[in-house]
């Protein structure tokens, strides 16, 4: 069998080694692997960027467009996890389940820019409410996302793991400039022409990340109820393997009294809620950051971009 071969650019980072995992479990896929001492040797990685099929770029953004910039090999398909790329045109937003038309875009683009994880999860409950027309693409609208740490990287991750700072141990509220930089592909992806208020808040934890969409019921269509914003989540999703859309009012959620941010962990899955009084409603949508949020999107698109099973391997 003629193998697919597979480089990964900043294999030793938090989101390149998720990835080499996912991979390990694929017959159908050759790793291509760098020497440690060459990992950030600009001729050496050009060699095995035009070498691959498919080349996850798993660096921060400079690194990424310096990456981009040394391919020459018109087959090789670029699978971006930064946020260089993210509404750049030319590349497709690697979110299969987006919109009807997101696979094709996918699978015909060599150049796919992977979603952050915070708008992963934003754009995947607001955008059907979008597209339904429950929610104007002129509303005004609020996000917070909890986090775990391993969505800053290495270096968090060591912050985190080696100081015993007593700030690390409550949750911590950041971004507080508002400019996010998810921001921009979060209203790309949704056609909101106005950026969300948004605060994420990362916590101890390793992984696993919720993000909330605050929504009076008077901001909707006129006469929408919460039954409305669930329907359109399941119809939106209808099939769709990796995205999961709970019961209206989820009873064993309410029942425990708090939500579960890390019940994604390990797995591909984004799971959608819609809690509800009669007059206001919460969108929520989870995910492990390092699952759909980063590495498993990645393989999910790089799947689709192939034309293999979408599962495999996730
Ligand atoms: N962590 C997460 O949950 C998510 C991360 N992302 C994005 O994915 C990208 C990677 O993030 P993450 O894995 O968390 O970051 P890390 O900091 O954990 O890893 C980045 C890796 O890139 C390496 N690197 C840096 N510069 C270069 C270079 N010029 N050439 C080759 N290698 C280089 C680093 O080397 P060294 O080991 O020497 O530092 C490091 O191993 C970032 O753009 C991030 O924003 C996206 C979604 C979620
Ligand atoms: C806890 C933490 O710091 N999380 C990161 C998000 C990680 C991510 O999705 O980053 P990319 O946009 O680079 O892909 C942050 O909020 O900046």
């Amino acid at each position: 069998m003629t193998k697919f071969a597979v480089y990964v650019d900043g294999q030793e980072g938090t989101t390149g080694l998720r990835i080499n995992e996912y991979l390990a479990q694929r017959s159908d896929i050759e790793v291509l692997k760098i020497d440690a001492d060459k990992r950030k040797d600009p001729a050496e990685r050009a060699r095995l960027l035009n070498a691959a099929d498919v080349a996850f770029l798993c660096l921060p953004d400079a690194a990424s467009r310096e990456a981009a910039a040394m391919i020459t090999n018109p087959n090789t398909c670029l699978i971006d996890a930064s946020t260089a790329h993210r509404t750049v045109p030319g590349w497709a937003f690697g979110l299969p389940e987006l919109a009807p038309a997101q696979r094709e875009k996918i699978r015909a683009a060599k150049r796919i820019a992977n979603p952050g994880c915070h708008a992963s999860a934003f754009i995947l409950a607001v955008r059907p409410l979008v597209d339904a027309g429950l929610l104007s693409p002129d509303a005004l609208v609020s996000a917070t996302s909890i986090t775990g740490y391993s969505g800053g990287g290495k270096s968090m991750i060591a912050q985190y793991e080696t100081a015993s700072e007593p700030k690390l141990t409550s949750p911590r509220p950041y971004a507080l400039s508002l400019q996010h930089k998810h921001l921009p592909e979060m209203m790309a992806h949704t056609g909101l022409r106005t950026a969300p208020v948004f605060m994420p808040i990362v916590g101890n934890f390793y992984k696993g990340l919720a993000v909330t969409v605050p929504l009076h019921l008077s901001q909707l269509r006129a006469g929408a109820r919460a039954e409305d914003l669930h329907a359109a989540l399941s119809q939106h999703y209808e099939g769709e393997r990796f995205i999961r859309v709970m019961p209206l009012r989820d009873a064993e959620t309410l029942a425990e009294g708090a939500f579960d941010v890390q019940a994604c962990n390990d797995t591909n899955r984004v799971d959608l809620f819609v809690f509800a009084s009669d007059t206001q409603a919460l969108v929520m949508a989870r995910l492990d950051n390092l699952g759909k949020g980063a590495s498993g999107a990645a393989v999910q698109s790089m799947n689709v971009h192939l034309g293999v099973d979408e599962a495999l391997g996730l």
